[in-house]
């Protein structure tokens, strides 16, 4: 039975996707079956795998949902994409944007994606939601189907406030909807270490979190590498194996490994 991990923050821009991209693939290497769904109507996540114009994929996550929704019975095949780094897709588009407010009107609407991610399970090793920058229904929704969730956080200010707020939600959501989820850590991005920046962040999530919350070992590098891989639609590994951001995704894998053991 596959393991699911919310990538999740409701700030944007702090390499959610670039995280459940090159964690996943970085996954994918290591033999592992892995899923990657979209639920951004941005569809970055998507656009950065190579379909360029999400918005014109025939079926994406949105469809399958409102299958779900309207107890239709949903093909574990449909609306799936194959990447060439070897790891599947399910994705995401514009249309998730009114999906997520017809969610909100119709009965167990916190569990709607869980039962298509409960469905995909057994096919895969890892499930990874890459959520979209609020927490919404739909955010809402990843961490009810999710067994742990991943936390990036762009280590260019102190982001303790807003790491409260998505505490407090991963809490809620805990406590009423789904009691076995984790938080298996955050994740340092974007990390420039010209500046001592880094070292204080992680001192500072030390200080406030403490022993609650596990900080990952591993920091992402602030790198031009990282943001040219959306480019290209692949991986930071066929991008520029040698670059400091692929050994960090690397070791951020190993990290992911070790931790279900
Ligand atoms: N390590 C990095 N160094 C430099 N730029 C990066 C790095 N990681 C990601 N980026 C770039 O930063 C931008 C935001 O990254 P990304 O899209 O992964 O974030 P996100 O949290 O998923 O955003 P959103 O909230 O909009 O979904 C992108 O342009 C990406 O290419």
């Amino acid at each position: 039975m596959g393991r699911v991990i919310a990538v999740a923050n409701q700030k944007g821009g702090v390499a959610k996707t670039t995280t459940a991209v090159n964690l996943g693939i970085g996954l994918a290497r290591e033999g592992k079956r892995v899923l990657l769904v979209d639920t951004d109507p941005q569809g970055s996540l998507t656009a950065s795998l190579g379909y360029v114009e999400p918005d014109e994929i025939p079926i994406t996550l949105a469809n399958i949902l409102t299958a779900v929704i309207n107890e239709e019975e949903v093909n574990p095949s449909g609306g799936i994409l194959h990447h060439e780094e070897d790891i599947d897709i399910m994705p995401g588009n514009i249309e998730l944007s009114a999906l997520e407010v017809v969610m909100g009107n119709v009965m167990s609407r916190e569990l709607i994606l869980k039962d298509y991610i409960d469905m995909m399970r057994e096919r895969y090793d890892y499930i990874l939601i890459d959520c979209m920058p609020s927490l919404g229904m739909m955010t809402i929704n990843a961490l009810v189907a999710a067994d742990s969730v991943l936390i990036p956080v762009q280590a260019a200010y102190l982001p303790v406030k807003g790491l409260q707020q998505l505490i407090k939600t991963i809490l809620m959501v805990k406590k009423r909807l789904n009691r076995g989820l984790e938080i298996q850590g955050i994740l340092l991005t974007m990390v420039d270490y010209r500046t001592n920046y880094a070292k204080d962040i992680t001192a500072k999530l030390r200080e406030t979190y403490g022993s609650r919350i596990a900080i990952f070992e591993t920091a992402i590098p602030m790198s031009v590498k990282a943001a040219e891989t959306s480019a290209e639609g692949v991986s930071i590994y066929s991008h520029c194996p040698k670059s400091k951001v692929a050994e960090a995704y690397r070791n951020l894998t190993q990290e992911v490994l070790e931790y279900e053991k």
